[in-house]
């Protein structure tokens, strides 16, 4: 396949997630910690759906599960139908928060790292690592290493090495959470605008509830103690959407709903 068709438009057949009835225990010194009780949802293929909810609540907990990175005590994860058992490299990918580069790679050997683990050809990787960094704005900086990146741009390069990978599930924790408002948001509307073209499934973790309206296609509320789903509130507003989205009524109206409900458990 060529370097263009690796970021290009992918199918929405693939991608699709059924949760049922998760529960996970944590055992500790002190006893066990519920940290998820029940979780049940499903995510058609190319959604875009947000976990919300205070501090506590399970969301990197329920993150962990679904990358297969973590076995519940009860409940299975579906891919595309099929129960899931450890973690997905080949469809499902990962961006955490505080972008987990290699340190002694460059921007474009750590975009182009999961190809090399596939045993992809150095020119191709190469190739194709250029174009993913183009994609979110990093073509000049390819040869440049982590500690010579800003945090904003160290999280385009997990960005675009989590996209690299063309996954049918795009799983994020926090991925903008170390960065100033602005910054975050104009990260947002890069996200948007990348998926757009690509329209994975992506489950996205995160404590501003602007982003999570903003981002979203439904935003999954959840309660702490034991951790779970207290509602899932539909994003019907019109795509795609331009940043000024966040000063309607409407948006407004559906940020309060969302916060009003977690502060009312
Ligand atoms: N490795 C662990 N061992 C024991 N308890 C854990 C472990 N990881 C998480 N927990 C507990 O499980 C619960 C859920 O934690 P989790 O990190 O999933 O929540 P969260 O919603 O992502 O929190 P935050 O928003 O603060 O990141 C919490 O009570 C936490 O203390």
């Amino acid at each position: 396949m060529s370097g263009n068709a690796a970021m290009e438009t992918k199918s929405t057949s693939v991608g699709t997630i059924e949760v049922s009835g998760v529960s996970h225990d944590y055992q500790t010194t002190k006893g066990k910690v519920a940290a998820l009780e029940d979780i049940s949802f499903s995510a058609p293929a190319g959604k875009f759906i947000s976990l919300v909810g205070p501090s506590g609540c399970g969301k990197s907990s329920l993150l962990m599960v679904l990358a297969g990175l973590m076995t519940p005590t009860r409940g299975q994860v579906r891919l595309d139908g099929r129960v899931t058992s450890g973690p997905q490299p080949d469809q499902v990918a990962v961006a955490f928060q505080d972008a987990c580069l290699l340190p002694w790679r460059s921007s474009l050997d750590n975009v182009s790292f999961p190809l090399e683990l596939r045993g992809v050809s150095r020119s191709e990787r190469e190739e194709q690592g250029r174009q993913a960094l183009a994609k979110v704005g990093l073509s000049g900086f390819a040869d440049r290493y982590p500690r010579e990146l800003s945090g904003g741009m160290r999280q385009r390069v997990a960005v675009a090495r989590a996209l690299i990978q063309r996954p049918s599930v795009l799983l994020m924790d926090e991925p903008f959470g170390a960065l100033d408002e602005q910054t975050r948001m104009d990260m947002g509307e890069e996200l948007l605008s990348l998926w757009d073209e690509i329209r994975n499934t992506v489950i996205f973790v995160t404590h501003n509830l602007t982003e999570a309206v903003y981002l979203s296609d439904e935003v999954i509320v959840m309660a702490a103690g034991p951790g779970r789903i207290i509602e899932r509130v539909t994003v019907d507003l019109p795509r795609p959407r331009a940043i000024e989205i966040t000063e309607t009524e409407e948006f407004l109206h559906l940020r309060n709903r969302i916060w009003r409900l977690i502060r009312s458990h």
